[in-house]
C-alpha cells in the first residue's frame, strides 16, 4: 500500500520533525494518507550496526529501487570520526552495550567492530537513498521573495588579500586517468610495489558495459610541499589561514587531507612530538581538537600544547569557527565543510574571523584543483564587479549527476592510502591493465564508477528541466580533464535523443561556465548548471546562499531512476549551532520551507501511487499555504523573541487549515478542516504567544544524538492550545 515515508535526522532538522511531523500526520491522516517514520539518525545507524535497533537505512535503500518509493529525506549527519566517537560515548551513557571506536584495528575482532563503524561514517546515507539524480533550484516564489526582501552580499574591501589556493598539479584533477568499458565485467585493484609482492587492495569490482571507471592520486610529497607553502604565503600576506574540504563526503581521502593540513600547520610541533602523539593514538586526521583533548594522557602533554600554542602564536594567523570558544578551522574535520563555507566566506566579502573574532581576509586552501577554480572564479568576479544584488540576480539551479553511486559518491570503498611505493592498477578479469599509476608510500590513491544508465537519465532530466523552465542548460565539465572527456563522449550520444530544438545547451569548463553563469546571473537570466556529484554540492550551496541567502529554501527532489521519489529538503546540512541556540536560548532558527516543499511533490507522488484525490487536494493547498508563508513573511527570525521554527509551523498549519476550509474540490475535507481553521485563526496571537513565551531559558532534551523523545517532544511543542486544536482535527 502507498506510504509516505518521514524520516527521523539530526540535529536542528530532527528538532524541527518533533514540531512538524504532527502537523503533518494529522493533516494528511484526514485525507487518508498513510505516514510512517524512519529513524535514519546516526545514532539509530549505530544501533542498527550491533542489532539493537532496526536497520532503517538498509530498508529505505531497498525500498529506494522501487516504483513505490516516496521517502522525505532531511538533512542528517555526515560524521567524522571525532562526531562518531561523540555519538558511541552518549549511546554508552545511556546504557547501550556497545563497544569503542577501537584505535586501531590489530585483531579480527577489532577489524570486525572497526569495519561496522566505517558503515556509519560520512556521507553513509545519501548514497545510499539517492537511487537517482538530483533537481535543486529555487521555487519562483522563493525566488520573488528574495527579490523582494534581499539579504545583504557584503563587498569585498579594496584591495582584498582573499583568495583560493590549489594545488594544479600532482593532484587528484590532473592524475586522472579514464575509460569506458565495453562489456560487463569484474575488476580488481592491485598494487605492485617497489619490491615486487602484490597486494590486493579490492576485488569482485562489478562493472556494467559502458560504464566510466576512473582513478586518480594525490601525490602527499606534493600535498605537502604546497600546504607548506600556502601555510608561508599566508604568513607573508598577513592574511588568515583556512582550509575548506569535505571531510564528511570524502569520507576516506578528506580526513587524510586535513590531517595533512594540521601537520604542515603545526610543520615543527608535528618533527617534535609527532611520535608522541601517535603513540598515544592521537592523529591529525582527527583535528587539533581531538589532538588538544588528549594531551593530558601523555607525560609530557604539557609541554606539547605549549608547542601548540606557540606555533599559533607565530604562525600564520588561523581562521576560527568560534572564536569564543576558541575553536579553530583546524580543531574537527567536520566543522568547516566547502560547500557551505567557501559561499559563506563570499557572502561575508571574502572574510573569515580571527582568534579575537575580528573578520578579515584569508587564504582559503583547497587542496585539489577539480573544482577549486569556480570559488576562485566567483571571487574575482566580485572583487571586479561588486557584490551580487539579490533583488536582481538571475537564478542558478543545478541538475546532478549522483544516481547509484555515481562518481566521487562510490570511491569510499576504493580510496587508499598507499602503504608502500608501487604500482597501482584496475585490472579487468582477463588479467588486462585498465588504468594504472606509480604511487609513492602516503599518496592518496581512489577510483570511481559512473554507471550509463544514471547519465542517460541525467541527460534526459537536463534537458527536461531546460524544456520546462526555457532556461540554459550548461554541462560544467573540463574536457582536458580524463573523467569529463568520457562524460562528455556520452553527452554527446545521448544529447540527439531528445527534442533539444531551440534549447541552448552548451558544455564549458567549470571556471568558464562559473563565469558565463555569473555574467548572465547579473544580467537577470537564468542558467541551469547540469553538473557532476561535487559540483551538484557545490553549486547547491554556492549559488542559493548568494541568491537567497540560505540553501534551506531550495526545492531538493530526486526523481528515483525506479519511478519512485525521494524529495530532500533544503539543500544545507543539519545546521549544528542551531541546536547549541536550542540547548542554551530553547530558541531554534531552522528554516523548515525545505520540508514544506519536499511535501508538495511527495503528496503529489501519493496521490499518483495510491489514486487517492485527497492527497492532490492537500498538495495542492500546501503549495498555496507555502506561498502565503512566504508573503506574510513568517519564516523564523535569528533573534529571540521572534517567531522561530515552532512559530513558523503553526503558521503554516494555519494557512494550510484555510486552504482547506476554502477549496471546493473535496467537500469533506474542506467541512473537516472548517472548524480548525477557526480555531487557529481566533487563537492566533494566543498560541504565537505561547510558542514565544517559552523562549530565554535553557532547554534540556537528554541528550545530543539521541535526545530524550519526550524530552523533545515538551520543548518543541509548548502551546497546549495549538496541540489541543491538532488533536481535536
Ligand atoms: N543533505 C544532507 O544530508 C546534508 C547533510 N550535511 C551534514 O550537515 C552537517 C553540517 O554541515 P555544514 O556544512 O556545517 O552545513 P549546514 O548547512 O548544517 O550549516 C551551514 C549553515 O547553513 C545554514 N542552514 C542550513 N540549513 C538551514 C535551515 N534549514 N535553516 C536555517 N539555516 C540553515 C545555516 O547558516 P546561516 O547561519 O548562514 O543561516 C547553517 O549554520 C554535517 O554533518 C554534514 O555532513 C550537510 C549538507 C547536506
Ligand atoms: O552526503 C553528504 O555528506 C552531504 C551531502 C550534501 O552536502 C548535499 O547533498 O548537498
Ligand atoms: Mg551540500
Amino acid at each position: 500500500m502507498a506510504k509516505i515515508i518521514y524520516t527521523h535526522t539530526d540535529e536542528a532538522p530532527l528538532l524541527a520533525t518533533y514540531s512538524f511531523l504532527p502537523i503533518v500526520e494529522a493533516f494528511a491522516g484526514k485525507a487518508g494518507v498513510e505516514v510512517e517514520t524512519r529513524d535514519i539518525s546516526v545514532a539509530a545507524r549505530i544501533l542498527a550496526q550491533f542489532g539493537l535497533a532496526d536497520d532503517a537505512l538498509t530498508e529505505l535503500g531497498e525500498l529506494a529501487k522501487t516504483p513505490e518509493a516516496n521517502i522525505i529525506k532531511l538533512p542528517n549527519i555526515s560524521a567524522s570520526i571525532p562526531q562518531l566517537k561523540a555519538a558511541i560515548k552518549e549511546l554508552q551513557a545511556q546504557g547501550f552495550d556497545i563497544p569503542d571506536y577501537p584505535e586501531s584495528a590489530d585483531t579480527d575482532a577489532e577489524r570486525e567492530i572497526r569495519a561496522k563503524y566505517d558503515k556509519v561514517k560520512g556521507s553513509a546515507v545519501n548514497p545510499v537513498l539517492r537511487e537517482g539524480n538530483s533537481d535543486r533550484r529555487a521555487p519562483g516564489s522563493v525566488k520573488n521573495y528574495a527579490k523582494t526582501h534581499p539579504h545583504t552580499n557584503k563587498p569585498f574591501t579594496d584591495g582584498s588579500k582573499t583568495n583560493v589556493a590549489t594545488m594544479g598539479a600532482n593532484d587528484f584533477a590532473s592524475n586522472e586517468k579514464s575509460v569506458t568499458v565495453a562489456g560487463d565485467d569484474t575488476l580488481s585493484i592491485v598494487l605492485e610495489t617497489a619490491a615486487g609482492e602484490s597486494i590486493v587492495l579490492k576485488d569482485g569490482l562489478k562493472v556494467l558495459a559502458g560504464e566510466i571507471v576512473d582513478s586518480t592520486k594525490m601525490s602527499a610529497a606534493h600535498l605537502q610541499a604546497f600546504l607548506r607553502n600556502a601555510v608561508a604565503e599566508a604568513k607573508a600576506k598577513d592574511v588568515l589561514f583556512s582550509v575548506h574540504l569535505k571531510a564528511t563526503m570524502m569520507k576516506v581521502s578528506d580526513p587524510i587531507i586535513f590531517g595533512h593540513v594540521v601537520k604542515a600547520f603545526f610543520a615543527d610541533v608535528f618533527a617534535t612530538y609527532g611520535d608522541d602523539l601517535a603513540a598515544a593514538g592521537l592523529s591529525a586526521n582527527d583535528g587539533l581538537g581531538s589532538i588538544l583533548a588528549g594531551l593530558d594522557k601523555l607525560a609530557n602533554g604539557a609541554e606539547i600544547k605549549a608547542a601548540f600554542d606557540a606555533a599559533l602564536a607565530n604562525g600564520p594567523r588561523l581562521s576560527y569557527v568560534n572564536s569564543d570558544k576558541g575553536i579553530t578551522n583546524l580543531h574537527v574535520p567536520s566543522d568547516v565543510i566547502v560547500d557551505a563555507s567557501m559561499p559563506a566566506l563570499i557572502r561575508n566579502g571574502g572574510r573569515l574571523w580571527g582568534v579575537d573574532g575580528a573578520e578579515d581576509d584569508t587564504l582559503a586552501v583547497i587542496p585539489d584543483s577539480s573544482y577549486a577554480g569556480v570559488f576562485q572564479a566567483v571571487i574575482e568576479d566580485v572583487k571586479a564587479n561588486g557584490p551580487l544584488n539579490p533583488a536582481t540576480i538571475g537564478t542558478v539551479p543545478n541538475v546532478g549527476l549522483m544516481a547509484q553511486a555515481a562518481e566521487e559518491y562510490g570511491s569510499h570503498d576504493k580510496t587508499f592510502e598507499i602503504a608502500q611505493a608501487g604500482t597501482v592498477r584496475i585490472l579487468a578479469s582477463n588479467g588486462d591493465v585498465l588504468i594504472e599509476h606509480d604511487v609513492e608510500a602516503g599518496d592518496i590513491w581512489r577510483a570511481c564508477q559512473t554507471k550509463d544508465i544514471p547519465v542517460q537519465d541525467w541527460v534526459k532530466l537536463a534537458v527536461t528541466r531546460a524544456r520546462a523552465s526555457q532556461t540554459p542548460a550548461i554541462f560544467w565539465l573540463n574536457e582536458s580533464r580524463a573523467h569529463d572527456a568520457e562524460l562528455i563522449k556520452k553527452i554527446n550520444a545521448y544529447l540527439p535523443e531528445h527534442d533539444t530544438e531551440g534549447l541552448e545547451i552548451q558544455i564549458l569548463s567549470p571556471e568558464l561556465a562559473t563565469r558565463y553563469s555569473l555574467q548572465r546571473m547579473r544580467n537577470g537570466e537564468d542558467t541551469i548548471s547540469v553538473t557532476g556529484n561535487v559540483l551538484r554540492d557545490y553549486n547547491t550551496d554556492l549559488f542559493p546562499i548568494l541568491e537567497l541567502g540560505t540553501s534551506a529554501k531550495m526545492l531538493s527532489v530526486v526523481p528515483l531512476i525506479a519511478g519512485g521519489g525521494l524529495f530532500e529538503t533544503g539543500a544545507g546540512g543539519s545546521a549544528p549551532k542551531h541546536v547549541e541556540q536550542l540547548v542554551d536560548e530553547n530558541y531554534l532558527r531552522w528554516d523548515s520551507l525545505g520540508e514544506f516543499f519536499a511535501l508538495v511533490p511527495s503528496l503529489e507522488k501519493y496521490a499518483e501511487q495510491s489514486g487517492k484525490a485527497g492527497a492532490q487536494v492537500l498538495a495542492d493547498t500546501l503549495d498555496r499555504a507555502t506561498g502565503t508563508f512566504l508573503n506574510e513573511d513568517r519564516s523564523p527570525g535569528r533573534k529571540l523573541g521572534t517567531t522561530d521554527n515552532r512559530g513558523s509551523h503553526f503558521y503554516l498549519a494555519l494557512y494550510w487549515a484555510e486552504e482547506l476550509a476554502q477549496q471546493s474540490e473535496d467537500a469533506a475535507l474542506a467541512e473537516a478542516f472548517a472548524p480548525l481553521a477557526k480555531q487557529l485563526r481566533e487563537n492566533e496571537e494566543k498560541i504565537a504567544g505561547e510558542l514565544i513565551a517559552v523562549q530565554g531559558a535553557p532547554a534540556e532534551i537528554g541528550g545530543y544524538y539521541r535526545p530524550d523523545a519526550d524530552k523533545v517532544a515538551a520543548i518543541m511543542r509548548p502551546s497546549a492550545t495549538f496541540n489541543a486544536a491538532l488533536e481535536a482535527l
